[in-house]
């Protein structure tokens, strides 16, 4: 491990710079992150807790290290010209190919840091040396890091589509429906009962499409889906408020004119800073509305639907 690049986190907010106009994720070589170490006053035996993501081309392995024992942050991020910046915040502000791996060493750094004892025998379990497991040492027990299945889907109804939005998205942003598979469930059953639960919608057919990994809330795994909203059921939409601040049918041109114009930078005012609740501070009806960013799954749904407008009409 005293070789290869290394993603930096603290308290599994991940370690970002200014670049161009916005933000990258900085792979920093073993020697940089050694220092980083240093400055924060711990040994270089620490670079070891790192968890190993892929390897390059070239076979240089890349690691993502949580320097949570270095209590000054601050110190670091001087050190290294950056900031940890609170994961959902990074994940507007970055290309697609640096929030994967990002999302990738949360979920990892994530894993570790919540199965540290064996549920067997309450005993700390030992990670092996690239963090892809831990082992009971009294049971011998192998816990592998997990991923949970979220449906996430786009439900139409003819030149129309149905998005929603939490109180917890930045203003003006509505995406599709998702919702976690319960156990027994099968990805239909699931995109069914969360669609109902959630708008009072019936769907009628669906279409398995993509999936991707999804840092939040801690690692899942969202199978992407378009449905189409039975005839008939579409005019009553009756929200989960619980769960969603709001849903509602969007035009086919109202998406178009959502994905031609750039993100507001009002929505995302204040996002690098801290955490979006404590920073958005434009009311949604402020802000004109926008679809989630360009490398997320809803992106691609929502995107898939406006090229292919047959797409939701297609049955299993
Ligand atoms: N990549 C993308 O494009 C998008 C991703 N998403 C992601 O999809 C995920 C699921 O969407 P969401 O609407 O929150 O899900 P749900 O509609 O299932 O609602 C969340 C609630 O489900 C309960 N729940 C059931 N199982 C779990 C579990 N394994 N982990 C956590 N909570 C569980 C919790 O309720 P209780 O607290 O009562 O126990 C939680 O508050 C989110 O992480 C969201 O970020 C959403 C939209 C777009
Ligand atoms: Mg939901």
């Amino acid at each position: 491990m005293d070789s290869g690049l290394y993603l930096l986190f603290h308290r599994l907010a991940p370690f970002v710079q200014r670049h161009n106009s916005g933000y990258r994720a900085t792979w920093l070589p073993a020697a940089e992150a050694l220092r980083v170490l240093d400055v924060g006053g711990q040994p270089p035996e620490r670079l070891h807790d790192a968890v190993l993501l892929d390897c390059t081309p070239d076979l240089t392995p890349r690691f993502a290290l949580d320097t949570a024992s270095c209590a000054n942050k601050g110190a670091l991020e001087a050190a290294l010209d950056g900031s940890f910046m609170k994961m959902r915040s990074a994940f507007f502000l970055l290309s697609g190919k640096d929030a994967h791996m990002l999302s990738k060493g949360q979920a990892l750094l994530r894993w570790h840091g919540d199965h540290r004892f064996s549920g067997r025998s309450g005993r700390l379990s030992l990670r092996d040396a690239s963090g892809s497991k831990r082992t009971c040492p009294d049971t011998g027990h192998v816990q592998y890091p997990q991923m949970a299945p979220v449906v996430i889907v786009l439900v139409v109804d003819g030149d129309r589509c149905l998005l929603a939005r939490k109180d917890i998205h930045p203003p003006g942003m509505y995406s599709t429906i998702a919702g976690f598979c319960d156990i027994g469930e099968n990805v239909d059953m699931a995109v069914r009962r969360e669609v109902a639960e959630e708008v009072g919608v019936t769907v009628s057919s669906l279409n398995f499409v993509f999936s991707q990994h999804w840092p939040f809330p801690s690692s899942s795994m969202m199978l992407a889906c378009h449905a189409v909203a039975e005839e008939g059921h579409t005019e009553q939409i009756s929200v989960d408020t619980t769960e969603l601040e709001d849903a509602r049918w969007f035009s086919r041109d109202e998406v178009h004119s959502a994905f031609s114009r750039p993100v507001p930078p009002e929505a995302l005012s204040g996002w690098a800073v801290s955490s979006p609740e404590e920073s958005s501070q434009a009311a949604p009806g402020d802000v004109p509305f926008w679809v989630p960013p360009k490398w997320t799954v809803a992106h691609w749904l929502i995107r898939e639907w406006i090229q292919v407008p047959k797409l939701g009409l297609m049955s299993r």
